[in-house]
Protein backbone atom coordinates (compact mmCIF):
# COMPACT_ATOMS: atom_id res chain seq x y z
CA UNK A 1 0.00 0.00 0.00
CA UNK A 2 0.92 3.42 -1.12
CA UNK A 3 2.21 5.52 2.26
CA UNK A 4 0.67 8.86 2.04
CA UNK A 5 2.60 11.55 4.70
CA UNK A 6 -0.40 13.12 6.30
CA UNK A 7 -0.40 16.73 7.23
CA UNK A 8 0.91 17.43 10.70
CA UNK A 9 -1.63 20.32 11.35
CA UNK A 10 -4.36 21.83 8.88
CA UNK A 11 -4.63 25.17 10.97
CA UNK A 12 -1.65 27.27 10.92
CA UNK A 13 -0.73 29.16 14.68
CA UNK A 14 -0.61 32.46 15.32
CA UNK A 15 2.72 32.04 16.19
CA UNK A 16 3.72 30.45 12.64
CA UNK A 17 2.28 33.68 10.46
CA UNK A 18 3.63 35.64 12.96
CA UNK A 19 7.11 34.11 12.58
CA UNK A 20 6.94 34.41 8.75
CA UNK A 21 5.60 37.92 8.70
CA UNK A 22 8.74 38.57 10.61
CA UNK A 23 10.53 36.60 8.07
CA UNK A 24 9.17 38.41 5.24
CA UNK A 25 9.46 41.67 6.51
CA UNK A 26 13.54 40.57 6.69
CA UNK A 27 13.44 39.13 3.65
CA UNK A 28 11.60 42.24 1.69
CA UNK A 29 13.90 45.06 3.53
CA UNK A 30 17.04 43.38 3.88
CA UNK A 31 20.39 44.95 2.67
CA UNK A 32 22.69 42.01 3.39
CA UNK A 33 24.14 41.52 -0.05
CA UNK A 34 23.07 37.97 -0.51
CA UNK A 35 19.83 38.71 0.05
CA UNK A 36 19.39 41.61 -1.96
CA UNK A 37 21.10 39.39 -4.94
CA UNK A 38 18.75 36.31 -4.93
CA UNK A 39 15.83 38.61 -4.33
CA UNK A 40 16.68 40.61 -6.78
CA UNK A 41 17.65 37.63 -9.18
CA UNK A 42 14.32 36.07 -8.47
CA UNK A 43 12.28 38.87 -9.93
CA UNK A 44 12.55 38.02 -13.92
CA UNK A 45 13.89 35.31 -16.24
CA UNK A 46 15.14 37.44 -18.58
CA UNK A 47 19.48 36.55 -19.13
CA UNK A 48 19.56 40.05 -19.90
CA UNK A 49 18.21 41.61 -16.90
CA UNK A 50 20.15 39.17 -14.74
CA UNK A 51 23.13 39.69 -16.09
CA UNK A 52 23.17 43.49 -15.64
CA UNK A 53 21.92 42.74 -11.46
CA UNK A 54 24.87 40.53 -11.64
CA UNK A 55 26.63 43.84 -12.41
CA UNK A 56 25.35 45.82 -10.50
CA UNK A 57 25.67 43.60 -6.87
CA UNK A 58 28.87 42.57 -7.65
CA UNK A 59 30.50 45.93 -7.98
CA UNK A 60 28.48 47.16 -5.30
CA UNK A 61 30.94 44.75 -3.50
CA UNK A 62 33.71 44.71 -5.59
CA UNK A 63 34.89 47.31 -7.48
CA UNK A 64 35.44 46.30 -11.30
CA UNK A 65 36.08 48.42 -14.41
CA UNK A 66 34.95 45.80 -16.93
CA UNK A 67 32.09 42.43 -16.62
CA UNK A 68 31.24 40.41 -19.84
CA UNK A 69 29.32 37.70 -19.64
CA UNK A 70 29.41 35.60 -22.79
CA UNK A 71 27.68 32.20 -23.41
CA UNK A 72 26.35 30.34 -27.01
CA UNK A 73 22.41 29.65 -26.88
CA UNK A 74 20.72 28.07 -29.85
CA UNK A 75 23.69 28.33 -31.85
CA UNK A 76 23.55 32.28 -30.74
CA UNK A 77 25.99 34.24 -29.20
CA UNK A 78 24.64 36.26 -26.06
CA UNK A 79 27.02 38.93 -25.14
CA UNK A 80 26.45 41.10 -21.99
CA UNK A 81 29.25 44.07 -21.51
CA UNK A 82 29.52 46.73 -19.24
CA UNK A 83 32.24 49.18 -18.91
CA UNK A 84 35.99 49.86 -20.82
CA UNK A 85 37.91 47.18 -19.09
CA UNK A 86 42.04 47.28 -17.65
CA UNK A 87 44.48 45.19 -18.15
CA UNK A 88 43.97 42.74 -15.11
CA UNK A 89 41.35 40.39 -15.28
CA UNK A 90 39.91 37.38 -13.84
CA UNK A 91 37.48 34.73 -15.67
CA UNK A 92 34.85 31.96 -14.74
CA UNK A 93 33.29 29.13 -16.66
CA UNK A 94 29.98 29.18 -14.73
CA UNK A 95 29.16 25.41 -14.63
CA UNK A 96 26.33 23.39 -12.89
CA UNK A 97 25.69 19.47 -12.55
CA UNK A 98 28.84 19.39 -15.70
CA UNK A 99 27.09 21.59 -17.55
CA UNK A 100 28.53 25.36 -18.66
CA UNK A 101 26.33 28.34 -18.96
CA UNK A 102 28.70 30.95 -20.25
CA UNK A 103 32.00 32.52 -19.15
CA UNK A 104 32.22 35.53 -16.67
CA UNK A 105 35.17 37.97 -17.09
CA UNK A 106 36.36 41.22 -15.25
CA UNK A 107 38.59 43.26 -15.81
CA UNK A 108 40.25 46.23 -13.56
CA UNK A 109 43.24 48.45 -13.68
CA UNK A 110 44.65 47.36 -10.16
CA UNK A 111 45.06 43.19 -9.45
CA UNK A 112 42.33 41.79 -8.09
CA UNK A 113 43.06 40.11 -4.24
CA UNK A 114 43.27 37.18 -2.83
CA UNK A 115 39.90 37.66 -0.92
CA UNK A 116 38.16 39.61 -3.49
CA UNK A 117 38.23 36.36 -5.83
CA UNK A 118 37.00 34.70 -2.85
CA UNK A 119 34.12 37.08 -3.18
CA UNK A 120 33.48 37.15 -6.59
CA UNK A 121 32.97 33.49 -6.38
CA UNK A 122 30.35 33.52 -3.35
CA UNK A 123 28.37 36.05 -5.33
CA UNK A 124 28.61 33.77 -8.88
CA UNK A 125 27.35 30.83 -6.85
CA UNK A 126 24.21 32.97 -5.34
CA UNK A 127 23.52 33.59 -8.96
CA UNK A 128 24.37 30.39 -10.97
CA UNK A 129 20.88 28.91 -10.32
CA UNK A 130 18.54 31.85 -11.78
CA UNK A 131 21.37 32.41 -14.49
CA UNK A 132 21.05 28.63 -15.46
CA UNK A 133 17.00 29.00 -15.16
CA UNK A 134 17.53 32.18 -17.35
CA UNK A 135 19.54 30.15 -20.13
CA UNK A 136 16.79 27.52 -19.86
CA UNK A 137 14.32 29.83 -20.64
CA UNK A 138 16.22 31.92 -23.48
CA UNK A 139 16.60 28.25 -25.00
CA UNK A 140 12.86 27.45 -25.02
CA UNK A 141 12.41 31.30 -25.93
CA UNK A 142 14.39 30.69 -29.22
CA UNK A 143 12.86 27.30 -30.00
CA UNK A 144 9.61 29.21 -30.60
CA UNK A 145 10.66 31.24 -32.77
CA UNK A 146 12.61 28.97 -35.02
CA UNK A 147 11.44 26.65 -37.80
CA UNK A 148 12.32 23.34 -36.50
CA UNK A 149 12.69 21.80 -40.31
CA UNK A 150 15.04 24.72 -41.76
CA UNK A 151 16.54 26.58 -38.57
CA UNK A 152 15.08 30.04 -39.60
CA UNK A 153 13.20 32.38 -37.60
CA UNK A 154 9.39 31.16 -37.95
CA UNK A 155 5.97 33.15 -38.67
CA UNK A 156 5.95 34.18 -35.45
CA UNK A 157 9.08 35.76 -34.71
CA UNK A 158 8.04 37.43 -38.49
CA UNK A 159 5.02 38.85 -36.95
CA UNK A 160 6.79 40.25 -33.77
CA UNK A 161 9.82 41.91 -36.35
CA UNK A 162 7.27 43.17 -39.03
CA UNK A 163 5.47 44.64 -35.84
CA UNK A 164 9.04 46.33 -34.71
CA UNK A 165 10.34 47.78 -38.29
CA UNK A 166 6.73 49.37 -38.23
CA UNK A 167 6.79 50.52 -35.12
CA UNK A 168 10.56 51.90 -35.38
CA UNK A 169 9.67 53.39 -39.26
CA UNK A 170 7.03 55.24 -38.06
CA UNK A 171 8.85 56.91 -34.94
CA UNK A 172 12.43 56.86 -36.55
CA UNK A 173 11.78 56.92 -40.01
CA UNK A 174 13.79 55.47 -42.49
CA UNK A 175 12.82 53.22 -45.35
CA UNK A 176 12.10 49.08 -44.91
CA UNK A 177 11.39 46.39 -47.37
CA UNK A 178 9.91 42.82 -47.18
CA UNK A 179 9.79 40.48 -49.94
CA UNK A 180 7.90 37.22 -49.83
CA UNK A 181 9.29 33.99 -51.76
CA UNK A 182 7.31 31.10 -52.68
CA UNK A 183 8.55 28.32 -54.44
CA UNK A 184 6.80 27.50 -57.86
CA UNK A 185 4.77 24.27 -58.26
CA UNK A 186 6.30 23.08 -54.93
CA UNK A 187 3.21 20.53 -54.89
CA UNK A 188 4.96 18.41 -57.61
CA UNK A 189 7.77 18.01 -56.51
CA UNK A 190 6.61 16.57 -53.45
CA UNK A 191 4.54 14.61 -55.49
CA UNK A 192 6.93 12.83 -57.87
CA UNK A 193 9.96 12.59 -55.50
CA UNK A 194 8.37 12.40 -52.45
CA UNK A 195 8.23 14.24 -48.83
CA UNK A 196 11.33 13.65 -47.86
CA UNK A 197 13.17 15.26 -51.23
CA UNK A 198 10.68 18.09 -50.20
CA UNK A 199 11.96 18.96 -47.20
CA UNK A 200 16.04 18.47 -48.41
CA UNK A 201 14.95 21.28 -50.42
CA UNK A 202 13.16 23.57 -48.12
CA UNK A 203 16.38 23.71 -46.44
CA UNK A 204 18.72 23.99 -49.37
CA UNK A 205 16.11 26.93 -50.32
CA UNK A 206 16.57 28.55 -46.94
CA UNK A 207 20.47 28.56 -46.67
CA UNK A 208 20.12 30.06 -50.91
CA UNK A 209 18.06 33.04 -49.29
CA UNK A 210 20.73 33.34 -46.49
CA UNK A 211 23.63 33.19 -48.51
CA UNK A 212 21.88 35.81 -51.06
CA UNK A 213 20.82 38.76 -48.05
CA UNK A 214 23.00 40.83 -45.66
CA UNK A 215 23.96 39.97 -42.50
CA UNK A 216 21.28 42.95 -41.22
CA UNK A 217 18.19 41.53 -43.19
CA UNK A 218 16.36 38.29 -41.59
CA UNK A 219 15.54 35.22 -43.11
CA UNK A 220 11.80 33.61 -42.50
CA UNK A 221 9.54 30.46 -43.11
CA UNK A 222 6.18 31.49 -42.66
CA UNK A 223 4.62 28.81 -44.31
CA UNK A 224 5.02 25.05 -45.96
CA UNK A 225 6.84 26.59 -49.32
CA UNK A 226 6.74 30.22 -48.20
CA UNK A 227 9.61 32.53 -47.48
CA UNK A 228 10.37 36.37 -46.38
CA UNK A 229 12.81 38.75 -45.91
CA UNK A 230 13.00 41.35 -43.68
CA UNK A 231 15.44 44.33 -45.06
CA UNK A 232 15.80 47.02 -42.80
CA UNK A 233 17.32 50.11 -44.28
CA UNK A 234 16.26 49.56 -48.24
CA UNK A 235 14.54 50.92 -50.40
CA UNK A 236 12.01 48.91 -53.23
CA UNK A 237 15.12 49.21 -55.45
CA UNK A 238 17.09 47.44 -53.68
CA UNK A 239 14.76 45.10 -52.05
CA UNK A 240 13.72 44.00 -56.02
CA UNK A 241 17.58 43.51 -56.35
CA UNK A 242 17.92 41.50 -53.25
CA UNK A 243 14.46 39.62 -54.79
CA UNK A 244 16.63 38.62 -57.67
CA UNK A 245 19.38 37.56 -56.46
CA UNK A 246 17.19 35.10 -54.54
CA UNK A 247 16.18 33.84 -57.31
CA UNK A 248 19.66 33.06 -59.17
CA UNK A 249 20.28 31.52 -55.77
CA UNK A 250 17.31 29.33 -55.74
CA UNK A 251 17.30 28.55 -59.28
CA UNK A 252 20.88 27.22 -58.51
CA UNK A 253 20.23 24.12 -56.10
CA UNK A 254 20.24 21.00 -58.04
CA UNK A 255 19.35 17.69 -55.96
CA UNK A 256 20.52 14.82 -57.98
CA UNK A 257 17.90 12.14 -57.81
CA UNK A 258 19.76 9.46 -59.57
CA UNK A 259 18.67 9.51 -62.91
CA UNK A 260 17.62 13.40 -62.82
CA UNK A 261 18.67 16.78 -61.32
CA UNK A 262 15.84 18.39 -59.47
CA UNK A 263 15.58 22.06 -59.61
CA UNK A 264 13.04 24.85 -58.88
CA UNK A 265 12.46 28.62 -59.49
CA UNK A 266 10.97 30.47 -57.29
CA UNK A 267 8.19 34.41 -57.37
CA UNK A 268 8.93 37.03 -55.16
CA UNK A 269 6.45 39.79 -53.87
CA UNK A 270 7.93 42.92 -52.82
CA UNK A 271 6.65 45.83 -50.62
CA UNK A 272 8.56 49.21 -48.91
CA UNK A 273 6.62 50.02 -46.19
CA UNK A 274 4.74 52.86 -46.06
CA UNK A 275 4.40 55.32 -42.68
CA UNK A 276 1.63 54.69 -40.79
CA UNK A 277 0.16 51.39 -42.18
CA UNK A 278 0.42 48.40 -39.96
CA UNK A 279 1.98 45.52 -40.50
CA UNK A 280 -0.41 43.31 -41.39
CA UNK A 281 -1.62 45.97 -44.36
CA UNK A 282 2.25 45.93 -45.22
CA UNK A 283 2.25 42.26 -45.56
CA UNK A 284 -0.59 42.03 -47.03
CA UNK A 285 0.75 44.13 -50.11
CA UNK A 286 3.31 42.48 -50.43
CA UNK A 287 1.30 39.18 -50.85
CA UNK A 288 -0.64 41.16 -53.61
CA UNK A 289 2.87 41.45 -55.48
CA UNK A 290 3.46 37.92 -54.95
CA UNK A 291 0.04 36.81 -56.23
CA UNK A 292 1.09 38.98 -58.92
CA UNK A 293 4.43 37.27 -59.62
CA UNK A 294 2.52 33.40 -59.78
CA UNK A 295 -0.07 35.20 -62.08
CA UNK A 296 2.40 36.63 -64.36
CA UNK A 297 4.18 33.25 -65.29
CA UNK A 298 6.31 32.60 -61.75
CA UNK A 299 9.92 32.52 -61.45
CA UNK A 300 9.89 36.38 -61.62
CA UNK A 301 9.54 39.35 -59.04
CA UNK A 302 6.85 41.77 -58.91
CA UNK A 303 7.01 45.44 -56.58
CA UNK A 304 3.70 46.66 -55.16
CA UNK A 305 4.41 50.28 -56.60
CA UNK A 306 4.19 52.44 -53.11
CA UNK A 307 3.14 55.81 -53.07
CA UNK A 308 6.45 58.16 -52.85
N1 LIG B 1 7.94 18.45 -48.07
C1 LIG B 1 7.19 19.38 -47.53
N2 LIG B 1 6.14 19.88 -48.19
C2 LIG B 1 5.39 20.84 -47.62
C3 LIG B 1 5.68 21.33 -46.36
N3 LIG B 1 4.76 22.30 -46.06
C4 LIG B 1 3.94 22.38 -47.12
N4 LIG B 1 4.31 21.51 -48.09
C5 LIG B 1 3.69 21.27 -49.39
O1 LIG B 1 3.85 22.40 -50.22
C6 LIG B 1 2.90 22.29 -51.27
C7 LIG B 1 2.37 23.64 -51.63
O2 LIG B 1 1.56 23.49 -52.73
P1 LIG B 1 0.71 24.64 -53.36
O3 LIG B 1 0.22 25.58 -52.30
O4 LIG B 1 -0.32 24.02 -54.24
O5 LIG B 1 1.72 25.50 -54.20
P2 LIG B 1 2.71 25.11 -55.36
O6 LIG B 1 2.56 23.68 -55.79
O7 LIG B 1 4.08 25.51 -54.91
O8 LIG B 1 2.21 26.00 -56.53
P3 LIG B 1 2.42 27.56 -56.76
O9 LIG B 1 2.71 28.18 -55.41
O10 LIG B 1 1.13 28.04 -57.31
O11 LIG B 1 3.54 27.72 -57.70
C8 LIG B 1 1.83 21.31 -50.80
O12 LIG B 1 1.92 20.11 -51.53
C9 LIG B 1 2.21 21.05 -49.34
O13 LIG B 1 1.91 19.73 -48.94
C10 LIG B 1 6.80 20.78 -45.65
O14 LIG B 1 7.14 21.15 -44.52
N5 LIG B 1 7.52 19.82 -46.27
Amino acid sequence: MKHTPSTPRTISQPNDLAILRQAHQEWTHSTDPFTRLTRRLSSSLSLETLTGILAEELGNVIPFDSLTYRHQIADRDFIYATGLGGPHSCEYRLNLEGVNYGILTLKRRKAFSEDELEGIEMVISAAILPLRNACHYMTIEQAALTDALTSVPNKRAMDEQLQRASMLANRHGGDYSLILCDLDRFKNVNDQHGHVVGDHLLRLTAEALEGAVRNSDTVYRFGGEEFAVLLPHTGEREAKAVAERIRTAVAAISIDCGDSKLSVTISCGVARYLPDEGADQWKTRADQALYIAKREGRNCTRVFAGIR
